[in-house]
Formats: structure tokens, sequence, C-alpha cells
């Protein structure tokens, strides 16, 4: 702080003194006044003295120049060489400036060109020599329609005629990717950023470029490679869409083969219901589910009458399709979770879960009525005799099968077309 003080009155004074030798005006009347006072003083001390008038005179010359020296150095010599000094030392600024910013350029990893109005370039960088394969030496003056191929020379100078007369510019302020060419011919992909800038009263573009060539070329071989990979991956998506649909078909055929062959595992050939082991498998899992859970079952069991004299009558393939009738007129009268089998040959047995005997007995009834009543359009009328049995919680399987054979057997033993209980 307290150096600051005189420093920033010597700065004052300098400042006023330098405004002071600036104004010409001001050093003339300085000079003027100083002259004007130092001659009055030597007067009137040479008038005291009383000299001979020569010796008078060559006094009073040199005490006026010993006066002017200084006033004249103070004024107008020193301000003069200073003046000269601060010119000499801003021309080497300027100079110092101008090699920076050419060395920048030069050293720019870019092309840096500028035109004037007319496409003419005023400069060529390092950067676009490289870029280029021009020297700047051989396109200063030349028309910029030279770094472009032809067919886009008629289309550059149509946009900056367009641009001088509207101001309106496609590419001014913008990047754009756009193809150049280079000495040996060559065209190539470059980015041209292009900005406008008024330079002593001359309006003129500057273009900044970028050799792009190498990354377009990148680009172009991954974009093949994907597209290769694309095409690949398309192909081996259809070979395996293909493969899927033919592998669904098989899969679909082979369950439609799966279904036909547990259709034919478990049902009667001739009459199409429950065969003999699906019916022995389903009454096995039934009996443990009632032993367990405590529920009723029943089983009917019945027999066509004499249906030996209908085949000896009526031929053996007449005697099936009475079977084949027979079984569909029983499906159509009994529910859906009562289970409808052919026991073998012309016995038949129905396998009833949950209800009560009266109610077994009344469908054997009804069964028996429905037969009976039934006409079969070769044979005529037919009945059957109904043996029904309820399993007991002791029973075995065969225990059951046996009471209800037994019951049927009864029924055939008093006169057929009836039912009769174990
Ligand atoms: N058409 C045909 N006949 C069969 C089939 N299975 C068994 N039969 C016949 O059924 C008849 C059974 O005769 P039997 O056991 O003497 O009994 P039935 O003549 O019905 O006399 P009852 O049972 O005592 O009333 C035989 O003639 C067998 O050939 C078959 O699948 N198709």
């Amino acid at each position: 702080m307290k150096h600051q003080k005189p420093a920033l009155a010597s700065h004052i004074a300098h400042d006023r003194l330098k405004r002071f030798c600036q104004s010409p005006v001001k050093i003339l009347l300085a000079i003027g006044a100083s002259i004007f006072v130092a001659e009055t003083v030597v007067m009137i001390v040479l008038h005291l003295f009383q000299l001979s008038p020569v010796l008078e005179t060559v006094l009073d010359g040199v005490i006026l120049l010993s006066l002017l020296a200084p006033i004249l150095y103070v004024f107008l010599f020193r301000p003069l060489i200073q003046h000269i000094e601060e010119h000499k030392q801003i021309n080497e600024l300027l100079q110092a400036n101008a090699l920076n910013t050419e060395a920048i350029l030069n050293n720019a990893f870019d092309g840096i060109v500028t035109i004037d109005e007319n496409g003419i370039i005023q400069s060529f960088n390092s950067g676009a020599e490289k870029i280029f394969g021009f020297t700047s030496k051989e396109l200063i003056g030349q028309s910029v329609n030279r770094l472009m191929p032809d067919a886009y020379r008629g289309a550059h100078d149509r946009n900056i005629a367009n641009y001088l007369s509207t101001g309106k510019a496609k590419i001014i302020g913008v990047g754009r990717e756009l193809p150049g060419q280079r000495k040996n011919g060559e065209v190539f992909s470059m980015d041209l950023a292009l900005t406008e800038m008024n330079l002593m009263g001359k309006r003129q573009f500057v273009g900044t470029i970028r050799d792009i060539s190498e990354r377009k070329r990148s680009e172009q071989a991954l974009k093949q490679a994907y597209d290769e990979l694309d095409k690949r991956v398309q192909e081996r998506t259809s070979e395996l869409t293909k493969v899927n649909v033919d592998l669904e078909l098989e899969i679909t055929e082979r369950k439609r083969a799966e279904k036909k062959l547990q259709q034919l595992a478990t049902t009667d050939a001739l009459t199409g219901i429950t065969n003999r082991g699906q019916f022995d498998a389903i009454l096995e899992k039934e009996l443990v589910r009632a032993q367990r859970y405590h529920t009723p079952i029943y089983l009917i069991m019945f027999d066509i009458d004499h249906f030996k004299r209908v085949n000896d009558n009526f031929g053996h393939l007449i005697g099936d399709s009475v079977l084949v009738q027979l079984a569909k007129l029983v499906s159509e009268k009994i529910r859906l979770n009562d289970v409808f089998a052919r026991w073998g040959g012309e016995e038949f047995v129905l396998l009833l879960t949950g209800g009560d005997m009266l109610g077994a007995l009344r469908l054997a009834e009804n069964l028996r009525m429905d037969i009976q009543s039934f006409v079969f359009p070769e044979v005529g009328r037919v009945t059957c005799s109904f043996g029904v049995a309820e399993f007991a919680e002791a029973d075995a399987i065969k225990d059951l099968v046996r009471r209800a054979d037994m019951a049927l057997y009864k029924a055939k033993a008093n006169g057929r077309n009836r039912v009769e209980v174990a």
C-alpha cells in the first residue's frame, strides 16, 4: 500500500504529461510562455548591469539559447522521441502477432482457406496444403473452384452469387460434408465449415476443412461388415424359422400320433368306448380314492342275452354292429363322470362314483328298459341282464368284480333281462 501511492501519483502525472504532449497547441503555448518569461527576466538583469550593447546582445543570445534548450527538449524532442519509440514498439508487437497468427494457422491440423467475394483464394495454410496437395503459392490468387470436382463448381458459384445478393446461405455458419478434389484429381470427402469476416471493409469467407475420407472409408467398411452380418443373421434366422416350423409340425404330428396311440391303447377298437385295460387302471385309482375318502363306488356289469343267437342268425358282422349301437345307446344315457367300458365279448361294465345303491339300481334299470325298447335295424330288439355291486372298504378289485359278476349271473339265472344285486 505504501508504495502504491507514489506509484499512482507518478502514473497520474505521467498520464497528464502524456496527454499534454499529445497536443501541439498546448506545447507551442508552453514554449512561447516559457521563452517570454525567461527573456523578460534576462532583459531586466541585463538592464540593471548597464553592459555594452554588443555584449548585451551576445549574452542575451547565449542565455536565450541555454534557456530554450531544456524547454525544447522537455516539450518537443522528448515527446517526439517517445512517440517514435512507442510507434516502433507497436509495430514490433503487430509483427509478432502476425507471425504468431501465421504460425497458428500453419500448425493447425485443419485446412484453413480464405477467399474473397469472387471466390479468389487469399490464404491457404499448410493444413490445406497437406489435404489438397497444392502449395499456397500455387493457389493464392486462383479460384477456389480448383479445390472441388467439376460437377460442384457451377453450384458453388451460384451459391456464392446467391449469398452476396440475398444474404441467405445454406452453409455459412454451419458445417457440411462435401466432396473436395486434390491436386492429383482424387475426389475425397471433407467437412467444410464456412464463416464470413470483414477485413478492412472487404468481405472474406474463411473455410475450415477437415479431410474425412479415412473416416468415411472406415464407416463404409463398417457398414459393409454390418450389412454382411445382418444378411447372415437374416439368412440364419430364416433357416431357423424354417427349422422351427418343421419342428413345430413334427411336434404337432407327434402329439397327434401320441394321442392316437393313447386312444388306441385306452379305447376299444370296435365300439370306441373305454377298453378293459384302461378300465382296470381307472378302477384301481378310484378304489384307492374311495378308500382314502370313504366315498361309495358301484359297479354295474351287464351282458347281452343270447347274443350267440344274434351271431348265429345274422352273422358276426351284424353282431358287431349290435355291439356298437348298444355302446352308443348306453353312452348317451350315462353321466360324464361314469366310466363305461367293454369288459370283453358282449359284456360291458359301468363304474359309478358317488351316489347310493338306489341310484345305481335305478340307472341299471333305466338302461335295461332303454335297451329293451330300442329296435336294432338289422336284428330288432335285444335285452340285457344286469348285476350291480357296491364297493366295500375291505374289498380288493377282484372282490368287487366278482360280486358284480355274481349278480349278473344271478340275473341270467333268474330269467335274464333283469337287474340283480350281489
Ligand atoms: N359279433 C360278435 N360276437 C361276439 C363278440 N364277442 C363275443 N361274441 C359272441 O357272443 C356270444 C356269447 O355267447 P354266450 O357266452 O354263449 O352267451 P349268450 O349267447 O349271450 O347267452 P347268455 O349270455 O347266457 O344270455 C358268442 O357267440 C360269441 O361269439 C364280438 O366281438 N362280436
